[in-house]
């Protein structure tokens, strides 16, 4: 296993340094096992966790490091005991890429929260090699955290889903809010907000997107078919929302103040943290215990979450809104992310732009 003669060369694009700044970079990766799928990546989407992790804001970033873990890939080589793929199908790659098969959340199918679980990039694989993400022209991955993409939904369509889309999914499913005529808040009108709006509209929410300004009020009412919308420095109108919500989904990324968003809460409401934030969050109890409030948090979803919302989004017809740009771009994307300007994903064609060409032009590793 691992001959230097079996390794295929790869090219993706890596942070070097806390810059966050990607530029080609090729590397190796291993010899197909027996259990892996060698992945021709097509698409990759562009999570906020991607510069999270490439600029080190949790300071435990390792570089080089290829980010991208919103993968959509075609199979091109199976090892000899993969029964859950073929060469040719249409599959995707998320968050997680190992786990250790044996503990409590392995046993009960949500592997994310395996201790042992091995990130999709930024992480250290059993081999010893360094994970390296969906940025590049391809993966090697275990069966196991691989998932078909299922007819009907176009694969660049399909990438937000990997993490986006399960993300929302999870929790409204783990918490027992699926139940139509719930009424529900989205904190953060980004990448995985939208799909929050989509993914709640679907069961048949009530839905009030909460944004720190009014300037995607009408693509969220008209387009994105949410059924209120709040701007969070409106103090008259966050009074008039009081008392009014079952869940808030909060996708903020930065540091932010809970209170404003506990109150709109009803009795037993519960307020999902999912984004990344390495500061403590504050707030005082009784905005917690006079309403019996829950705050708590999720991470992605599990392998079965993941082709479930998939499948979810094919029968309810659901789409991610996404603008599909070149590797070439991807730089600009990730600052235009950090800025809050898209709607709502980047997708990198990562097919579409000759890579492994452009990395044989640029200067070496
Ligand atoms: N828990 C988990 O498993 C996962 C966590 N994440 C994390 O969730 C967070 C959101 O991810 P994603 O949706 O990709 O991010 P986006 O940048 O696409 O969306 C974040 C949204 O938050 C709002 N926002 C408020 N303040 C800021 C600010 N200062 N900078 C940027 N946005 C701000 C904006 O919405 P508006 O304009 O409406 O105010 C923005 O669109 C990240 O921290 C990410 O790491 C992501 C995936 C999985
Ligand atoms: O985007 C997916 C990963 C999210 C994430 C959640 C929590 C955490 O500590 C991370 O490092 C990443
Ligand atoms: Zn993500
Ligand atoms: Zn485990």
């Amino acid at each position: 296993m691992g001959s230097l003669a079996s390794e295929r060369t790869v090219v993706g694009w890596a942070a070097r340094d806390a810059t966050g700044h990607l530029s080609p970079y090729t590397y190796t990766v291993r010899q197909t096992g027996s259990e892996d799928v060698v992945v021709k990546v097509l698409y990759c989407g562009i999570c906020h966790t991607d510069i999270h992790q490439a600029k080190n804001h949790l300071g435990a970033s390792k570089y080089p490091m290829v980010p991208g873990h919103e993968v959509v890939g075609e199979v091109v080589e199976v090892g000899p005991e993969v029964t859950k793929h073929s060469v040719g199908d249409v599959v995707g790659i998320g968050v997680i890429v190992g786990c250790c098969r044996e503990c409590r959340s392995c046993k009960a199918n949500i592997e994310q929260y395996c201790n042992k679980r091995i990130w999709s990039y930024n992480d250290v694989y059993t081999d010893g090699r360094p994970t390296q993400g969906g940025f590049a022209s391809t993966m090697v991955v275990d069966q196991k955290f691989v998932v078909k993409i299922p007819a009907g939904l176009a694969p660049e369509q399909a990438a937000p889903l990997l993490c986006a889309g399960v993300t929302v999914y999870s929790p409204l499913k783990h918490f027992g809010l699926t139940a139509p005529g719930l009424r529900g808040g989205i904190l953060g009108l980004g990448g995985v907000g939208h799909m929050g709006v989509k993914v709640a509209k679907a069961m048949g929410h009530h839905v009030t997107v909460i944004s720190s300004s009014s300037k995607k009020r009408a693509e969220a009412m008209d387009h994105l078919g949410a059924d209120a919308y709040l701007v969070s420095s409106d103090a008259d109108a966050m009074a008039a929302a009081a008392d009014s919500l079952d869940y808030i989904i909060d996708t903020v990324p930065v540091h932010h103040p809970l209170e404003p968003y506990l109150a709109l809460l009803k009795l037993d409401g519960k307020h999902v943290l999912l984004g990344v934030i390495g500061e403590p969050l504050s707030f005082v109890s009784p905005m917690v215990m006079l309403g019996r409030k829950s705050i708590t948090g999720s991470f992605i979803g599990s392998v079965d979450e993941a082709e479930e919302v998939l499948k979810f989004c094919v029968d309810k017809g659901l789409t991610s809104q996404i603008e599909v740009v070149k590797m070439g771009y991807v730089n600009e994307a990730l600052e235009r992310l950090e800025r809050n300007d898209v709607r709502y994903r980047f997708v990198v064609d990562v097919a579409g732009s000759n890579i492994e060409e452009a990395a044989a032009e640029a200067p070496s590793n």
